[in-house]
């Protein structure tokens, strides 16, 4: 059972005509863009936004209107990845090293979908490492500053061992906790340090969450008092 395409086609239900729709980053977020492209190819109108150039780029094969995010006003759904999703839909985000795009894209949304196989729900985040996006000046002192959160921090790089640069010509650094306890606290805490752009911590930003399961069943958990 292909749980990741299953959630990410259920999701594709809620895209409507005429809609300014955000296109993740990542495995399962690439199913969801090529079933909006195959649903264009069959005559829906809409626009997109995309928070990588690997989805820009897969999005424009598929022929779906890309605009740039400067002409883009309010987005009424984004359906994105997540790395981990825990009971409160609070997120860790940024395996795919989008994050930082996925995050402005997700403010500017009015509904944030998240797809996602039923591998990835936890009671507690931090179990994947949590991504987070610095500058390339002085990384070595922001590096610092993050071990001193009580996570181990490891710079990321590529497969042939070079520094991994996002799209936005930063480095991430992948925070090992095991678990994060309060999410929202940290969130903060990291942000308030110079040097960081931004976490993967996505923090009452998904209206609902698709989960699909090996089963074949699909649950879709809703944030009641948000958005
Ligand atoms: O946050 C992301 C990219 O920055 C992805 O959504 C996340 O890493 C999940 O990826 P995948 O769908 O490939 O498992």
């Amino acid at each position: 059972m292909n749980i990741k395409k299953l959630a990410a086609e259920k999701a594709v239900d809620w895209v409507e005509e005429g809609m300014m729709v955000g296109l993740g980053t990542g495995s399962t977020a690439a199913y969801a863009i090529e079933k909006i492209g195959e649903r264009v190819k069959q005559g829906l109108h809409i626009r997109a936004v995309a928070t990588s150039v690997q989805s820009e780029n897969l999005a424009r094969k598929w022929s779906i209107p890309i605009i740039p995010f400067a002409e883009v006003g309010e987005i009424d759904l984004t359906i994105d990845g997540a790395d981990e999703v825990d009971p409160d839909l609070n997120l860790i985000k940024g395996g795919g090293g989008a994050l930082l795009r996925e995050k402005i894209v997700a403010a500017r949304s009015r509904q944030v979908m998240i797809i996602t196989g039923e591998n990835k729900v936890v009671q507690k985040l931090g179990a994947f490492p949590l991504p987070v996006e610095v500058v390339t000046f002085a990384h070595e002192w922001t590096i610092e500053k993050l071990a001193s959160f009580g996570c181990k921090p490891v710079l990321r790089q590529t497969k042939e061992g070079d520094i991994f640069k996002t799209d936005n010509g930063n480095y991430t650094v992948d925070c090992h906790f095991d678990v994060i306890e309060d999410a929202a606290r940290l969130h903060h805490k990291l942000n308030n340090v110079p040097g960081i752009v931004d976490n993967g911590l996505f923090i009452r930003m998904a209206s609902a969450v698709v989960v699909a399961y090996e089963s074949g069943v699909i649950e879709v958990l809703r944030a009641p008092s948000r958005r």
